[in-house]
């Protein structure tokens, strides 16, 4: 297997080599979706206007459409989804007029039912300034404006702004995440037997991919057997049948146990090591690689703090990468004041788990690679370098 990075990376390094490597592999291919299907990916093109918002002259008030000074005589009335009149309004008179509705050529205001009064003989009178309550065509968006650009995620915003464009399906970018559970001992449903324990990885990764925008493909089980493990890589990189992914998560194996196969397994296959384990606490034997075919290979430790960690570290920034947008862990730097002391660690990054509160970040307690229930109860890690000194630390964001 050809090594870029032997040793441990720094934690911060490891982040920055998954990202190149999710740039280097390039953004995943784009897909035209009809919008129902687009939310959480990412626009590969920039969205153009189809038509201008709004498309003709229209009221921004429900009342009258007038035409020049007041009184006004009342001519008639005119509801949304009217087709614009040809017909021009004449000084001194007026139409009643819906919010949303086109306003007659001429028209030189829209007097709210609020600032009308009602005269004798259906007119009416009141104060109104040129052009007030009207919205002219093309004044929020012109026809042909491009109002987002690619790599904006897909977010409900969007979709409804596609919508006003006159979308019907979105050219985006999700890239796609095989997952392959190890472990003879990883059970899948109920309460684990005496040895046997629950899977709790396969269950983050569908959220964690949303979260960068990829999808997570239903984990593969395997057991704990090289062969099967290279077989499973290889049929997720595409050899064979089937579309190939964009990435692979591997879920534990990454250590140096008898049951551990996955660098040997990786070897078979001839893949390129980026990342050799990483030197944060916890989290270390994680492990990044790309497959001869072409997806990357993410090793997640078995231990599920460990893996959330991995998640972080090196599978946000690489999906996120693939899918052409920011990376969700990295989006907002922050910075808070730890409210309790925390001990660094002489040789790794700590990743703690924190609650935040305005400016300050309170240690959840329960730090233990192989439980959740610390970072089920945070809102992200404090980055607690080797020699930190505290009390303001770097915050890396989980999904919440
Ligand atoms: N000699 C060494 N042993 C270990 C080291 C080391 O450096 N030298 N590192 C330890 C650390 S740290 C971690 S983390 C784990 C990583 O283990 P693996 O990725 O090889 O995973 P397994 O050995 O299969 O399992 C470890 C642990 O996690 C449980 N597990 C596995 N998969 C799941 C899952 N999907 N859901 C929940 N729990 C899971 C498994 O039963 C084990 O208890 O290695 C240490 N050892
Ligand atoms: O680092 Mo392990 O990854 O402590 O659980």
């Amino acid at each position: 297997m050809a090594r870029r990075e032997g040793a441990s990376a720094a934690w911060d390094r490891a982040r920055v080599a998954a990202r190149e490597l999710g740039e280097r592999a390039g953004p995943s291919a784009a897909r035209r979706v009809p919008l129902a299907e687009a939310l959480g990916a990412t626009l590969a093109a920039d969205l153009p206007a189809l038509v201008g918002i709004p498309d003709c002259d229209t009221s921004a008030m429900d009342g009258y459409a007038v035409c020049g000074p007041g009184p006004w005589r009342v001519t008639g009335r005119v509801l949304a989804g009217a087709a614009p009149a040809d017909e021009a309004l004449t000084p001194g008179t007026a139409v009643e007029i819906a919010t949303g509705a086109p306003v007659p050529p001429g028209s030189t205001s829209v007097l709210p039912y609020e600032h009308a009064r009602e005269e004798d003989g259906g007119t009416v009178s009141g104060e109104t300034e040129p052009d007030r309550h009207v919205r002219r065509a093309g004044e929020d968006t012109r026809p042909g404006d491009v109002a987002l650009k690619q790599g904006a995620p897909v977010t409900p915003a969007v979709l409804g702004l596609a919508a006003s464009l006159g979308h019907d399906a979105l050219s985006v970018r999700r890239p796609s995440l095989a997952v392959l559970v190890t472990g003879d001992e990883v059970v899948h449903t109920g309460i684990p037997g005496p040895g046997r324990v629950r899977d709790a990885i396969g269950p983050m990764l569908p959220g964690l991919a949303d979260w960068a925008g990829a999808r997570a493909e239903p984990p593969a089980r395997l057991g704990d057997v090289r062969e099967g493990l290279a077989e499973a890589l290889r049929s997720a990189a595409g050899a064979g049948a089937g579309a190939g992914a964009d990435a692979v998560a591997v879920c534990g194996a990454s250590s140096k146990g008898p049951a551990d196969h996955l660098r040997s397994a990786l070897e078979d296959l001839g893949a390129e090591t980026v990342v050799d384990g990483v030197a944060c606490r916890p989290g270390h034997p994680q492990l990044l690689a790309r497959l001869p075919e072409g997806p990357a290979v993410v090793g997640l430790p078995g231990n599920p703090g460990a893996a959330l960690v991995a998640g972080v570290t090196l599978l946000a920034p690489l999906l996120s990468a693939l899918a052409g947008r920011p990376d969700p862990a990295a989006a907002a730097p922050d910075r808070a004041e730890l409210s309790a002391p925390v001990r660094p660690h002489p040789r790794d990054t700590r990743l703690v788990a924190v609650r935040l509160t305005g400016s300050a970040a309170e240690p959840v307690g329960h730090d233990r690679p192989g439980s959740l229930r610390s970072p089920a109860a945070a809102d992200g890690y404090a980055v607690i370098p080797p020699g930190w000194s505290g009390p303001l630390a770097e915050i890396v964001r989980l999904p919440r």
